[in-house]
């Protein structure tokens, strides 16, 4: 086995059962995307893939992990690793690629681009690459049921105005360096389904929220704000507006679309639910304030007072360089070709991820201070 290491291994027992191999795995939605898999299909096999940046974390499924009922193994390492991918290849009938891993924040892409090319574009490349050679059986054939889905971004699309939706037909128009990247990959999967045959799948997906995101995006980094007594910056006027998306829903039509979807597909998946920034934050504000009222012992736990909960802790800032004013997606392409619907109530989401987030205050704390990075480096530097 190639330098990278393995933990509880459980793949490849006589029985064939579906096996995905999950990249990006430990992230925010690749680790929601494992949990509802092993949850609905117990028999089934998932190996993650995942390279365990600032933003996977393998607290994320450490329960799953050891959880020996569950037939989940764990490889760190990189989608640009060719070795390792080509190993997993080798050793597993690995009917599904779910490809997750990609840096995914606008702001560090308008830093720094380099990582978003290396992750997000080659990372793509080298996985299409080894699942082409891998999975080809006879010059463009390929075993009926094996598929790559790439997770991909409504950002693609570039900027909506006050009206009209993204449709799967829209023109890709990206703005910031992080959708360019995606949109390249998105270009690359196109590539391969047209050259090779390879039965590819694209979803394209609006803001996801919900428990395990990094503290970075909008709405875990204004809760973590509000618990650690801080301001909440909003950049310009706070009118863009964002469709917002339960990761739950979002993990249940990328399973119906790998069940369902016909290869060389794009799928949007939306959450048919716009807010403007600012009514995001004061949302937060309010259900934050009467969750704690309900709560009162995290109050003491944060220090917090409930009068200094307000929309005074709103910072209006400086505005994000090229920011998209509006993102929002036509539901009939999956609604009627694959009969998915979001389920989970934005009044019902945003109470259950604040909820969330207090309950699992280590694991912000945490991730925030870099000790779980410290933490996971150690345990496989001693390995
Ligand atoms: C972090 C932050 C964000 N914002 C604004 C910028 C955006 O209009 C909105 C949401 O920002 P973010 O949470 O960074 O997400 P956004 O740029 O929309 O992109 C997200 O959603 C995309 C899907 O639409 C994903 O592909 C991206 O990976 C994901 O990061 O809130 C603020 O006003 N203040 C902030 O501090």
């Amino acid at each position: 086995m190639p330098d990278d290491l393995q933990i509880n291994v459980t793949v490849g027992s006589d029985i064939k059962v579906k096996t995905y191999l999950v990249t990006g795995g430990a992230g925010f939605i690749g680790s929601n995307f494992i949990k509802y898999i092993l949850k609905k299909y117990p028999e089934r096999k998932v190996i993650c893939l995942d390279k365990l940046t600032y933003a996977g974390n393998l607290a994320n499924i450490e329960v799953e992990i050891n959880n020996p009922a569950q037939k989940l193994s764990f490889i760190k390492g990189d989608i640009n690793n060719k070795d390792l991918v080509e190993y997993l290849f080798e050793t597993n009938d690995i009917t599904y690629i779910v490809n997750f891993a990609a840096e995914s924040h606008v702001d560090r892409s308008i830093e720094d681009a380099e990582i978003f090319l290396k992750t997000n574009v080659l990372g793509v490349q080298n996985l299409l690459n080894i699942a082409k050679d891998k999975w080809e059986i006879g010059e463009r054939e390929y075993k009926n049921d094996v598929k790559f889905l790439q997770v991909s971004t409504d950002e693609v699309y570039g900027s909506l105005g006050k009206e009209g939706y993204f449709t799967e037909e829209t023109n890709i128009q990206p703005n910031s360096p992080y959708s360019a990247s995606k949109a390249s990959a998105d270009m690359m999967v196109r590539a391969f389904n047209k050259t090779y045959g390879l039965p590819t799948l694209i979803t394209r997906c609006s803001n996801n929220y919900g428990p395990y995101q990094f503290p970075e995006k909008l709405i875990p980094l204004m809760i973590n704000n509000i618990l650690s007594g801080k301001k909440l910056p909003i950049y310009g006027d706070g009118l863009n507006i964002r469709d917002w998306l339960y990761v739950r829903d979002h993990c249940q039509a990328i399973d119906m679309i790998l069940e369902k979807g016909k290869p060389g597909e794009t799928y949007n998946i939306g959450g048919h639910n716009e807010k403007t920034n600012l009514d995001i934050v004061e949302t937060i504000i309010r259900k934050l304030k009467d969750i704690l009222r309900e709560k009162n012992e995290y109050l003491k736990k944060f220090s917090l007072e409930l009068d200094n909960i307000n929309y005074d802790l709103i910072n209006f800032i400086e505005d994000r360089p090229g920011h998209d004013k509006r993102y929002a997606i036509d539901p009939d392409k999956v609604k009627s070709e694959i009969g998915w619907e979001p389920t989970i109530k934005f009044d019902e989401g945003i109470v259950a991820t604040i909820s969330w987030y207090l309950d699992n205050y280590n694991w912000l704390k945490n991730i925030t201070s870099g000790d779980y990075i410290n933490y996971y480096n150690n345990m496989y530097s001693k390995k």
